[in-house]
Parts: C-alpha cells; sequence; structure tokens
C-alpha cells in the first residue's frame, strides 16, 4: 500500500503528566486512508485521548508524555504540527468551547476561520453556505451563537470545520447533543463522506456498525480489537462488557446467522439472516 494512503499508529503510548498510568498503551495498527472508523469503549477506557493524540492536540497543547508514531498519511502531528493542523478538522467533546465567541451569527461564526486563514470573502461565503446545508444549519444562519440549542451548537462546530473541507476530520462524540432525528441525519451525512478519512468517537454504537468501514475498540487504554463492525463486534461480545448493537442481540436472541457463523450488526445483514431462510 502507498505509505501516503496509508494511517499508522506504532506503538503509540499517552501518560498524562503526573499519573503513574498510561492512558494510552502501545497501540499499534495500520488502516487505508479514506475510511470512516469509529472509536468505541466504555468510559475512561482512552477515546478522548486517542482523538487529542490523532487531533495533535497532545502533546502540542496539551502536554503529556508521547511515545510511538501516528502518521496520517504523508502528516505526522509530531513533526510539522501546523501543516497537519491545516489537513485536519477537529471537533472537540466541548462543542461549545470551540466556537470563538466572537461571532454575532451563525454565518460569521462558520467564516471566521476561513477569513482569519486568508480566503477571499467571496470563496468563504461559499464555503460557509456548503458546510452550513450539510449540517442543517441553512435557516439558522442569521441566528447569534449562544442562542442555539445544544445539538444545533454540535451541527455548528461541524459546519466550521467542513468548511475547511479538511482531508481528516477527528470528532469525538459530536452527536452526543443531537435529538434521534439530527443524529440520523448526522450518520447520513457522514455515511457519504467517501472522500475524507474519518475518525470518529461515539456511544452510538448502533449508528457507527450501520456506515464504519471499521471499528477501533479501547478498553482501559488498550486496543483490543479493531477491523470491520461485523469482525469486531463478533469479538468483543464474549469477555467484555460493551453496549452490543440492537440488530447484534436480536440476531442472537433468535439465532439467526450468517453463513460465515457471525452474527449481523447491521440491518441489512440482519435482513439476509431472514431472507435466506424463507
Ligand atoms: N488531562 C488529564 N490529566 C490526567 N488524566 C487524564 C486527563 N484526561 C484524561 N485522563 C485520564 O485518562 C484516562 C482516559 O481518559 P479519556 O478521557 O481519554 O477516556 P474516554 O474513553 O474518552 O472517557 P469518556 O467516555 O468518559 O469520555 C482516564 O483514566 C482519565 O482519568
Amino acid at each position: 500500500m502507498d505509505a501516503n494512503q496509508q494511517i499508522v499508529l506504532d506503538n503509540l503510548s499517552v501518560r498524562y503528566r503526573g499519573e503513574d498510568e498510561a492512558a494510552l498503551k502501545e497501540i499499534s495498527l495500520t488502516a487505508k486512508t479514506g475510511q470512516i472508523i469509529g472509536i468505541i469503549g466504555n468510559s475512561r477506557s482512552g477515546k478522548t485521548t486517542l482523538c487529542d493524540v490523532l487531533s495533535g492536540i497532545i502533546p502540542n497543547i496539551v502536554s503529556g508524555h508521547v511515545s510511538g508514531t501516528v502518521r496520517l498519511g504523508e502528516f505526522s502531528p509530531f513533526e510539522a504540527f501546523d501543516e497537519y493542523n491545516f489537513h485536519t478538522g477537529v471537533v472537540l467533546q466541548n462543542t461549545a468551547g470551540q466556537l470563538s465567541g466572537l461571532s454575532d451569527t451563525v454565518f460569521d461564526e462558520i467564516a471566521f476561520g476561513l477569513i482569519n486563514q486568508g480566503m477571499s470573502e467571496e470563496e468563504a461565503s461559499k464555503s460557509v453556505v456548503r458546510a452550513a446545508c450539510q449540517m442543517g444549519l441553512e435557516d439558522l444562519l442569521e441566528q447569534a451563537p449562544d442562542t442555539l440549542s445544544g445539538g444545533q451548537t454540535q451541527r455548528l462546530a461541524i459546519a466550521s470545520e467542513i468548511a475547511f473541507d479538511p482531508e481528516f476530520l477527528i470528532m469525538d462524540d459530536p452527536t452526543s447533543q443531537m435529538d434521534p432525528v439530527g443524529r440520523r441525519e448526522f450518520f447520513e451525512w457522514l455515511a457519504g463522506c467517501s472522500e475524507k478519512t474519518i475518525f470518529i468517537v461515539s456511544n452510538e454504537v448502533d449508528d457507527l456498525c450501520e456506515i464504519a468501514d471499521q471499528l477501533w475498540v479501547l478498553e482501559k487504554g488498550e486496543l483490543i480489537a479493531s477491523g470491520k463492525p461485523l469482525d469486531v463486534i463478533n469479538q468483543v461480545a464474549e469477555g467484555h462488557d460493551l453496549y452490543l448493537p440492537v440488530v447484534y442481540r436480536m440476531a442472537k436472541e433468535f439465532g439467526k446467522k450468517l453463513p460465515s457463523g457471525l452474527f449481523p450488526v447491521k440491518l441489512s445483514e440482519l435482513k439476509g439472516c431472514f431472507d435466506d431462510q424463507n
């Protein structure tokens, strides 16, 4: 595989200052760029820490002892952070804290970074409208950011990042405050993002199984599984106290297996199990 189309984590460990135990422990894997990668795990398993390393926040902004390699295509956050930053978009867990606080309107907030980066007003305006439409904010462009709901604020934070059209998008629990319809729209949009490499931490395991190319599962700072959702969920289903997708649980309850012997994890796979036996 061309090294420029590879995601490489090699022996990645992170220990926060003053902590004895590492928050991430010797994580190694490779994957192809251009995929949607869902990062799951229980609370304190290291998901946010992994996002913060992938985004370069650790160690460039938040200090921590980091060892090992992180490479997204030709870029590494440990080598030329400004260049890395230019190619990556980041949506933090605390989305409200990521807004500038300086904009009177949603439009201005999305335009803020673009204009700061030297884009012309005309170009920026086109990018703002495109990103706002993708996040369903087109009717809210004149509204003040501090009047938005939690879910709308998350959409605004995402729109502000995708307005740059980054090659890599790293999102930490971006739908936690969205209502079910908003969440479904978001995951539908995500499923159509074929050009980008997307890392998304989410507790919405059902949605991730529908759209993700890969799942990475963390437990106590260790990577316990990675690969296609079907393989990964079947691998971690026993012996780990993890949330399992509804489809998997239903299939198991009704004894519906795929020809491979695995239980399905997404609706289309489950439907196939019923079709085969009718
Ligand atoms: N700034 C910090 N300083 C010290 N320890 C930290 C810091 N941030 C996180 N940790 C510790 O690192 C470990 C992993 O935390 P992290 O936030 O990455 O987990 P998580 O899987 O994202 O959890 P959650 O789902 O609850 O957000 C935890 O033990 C946590 O207490």
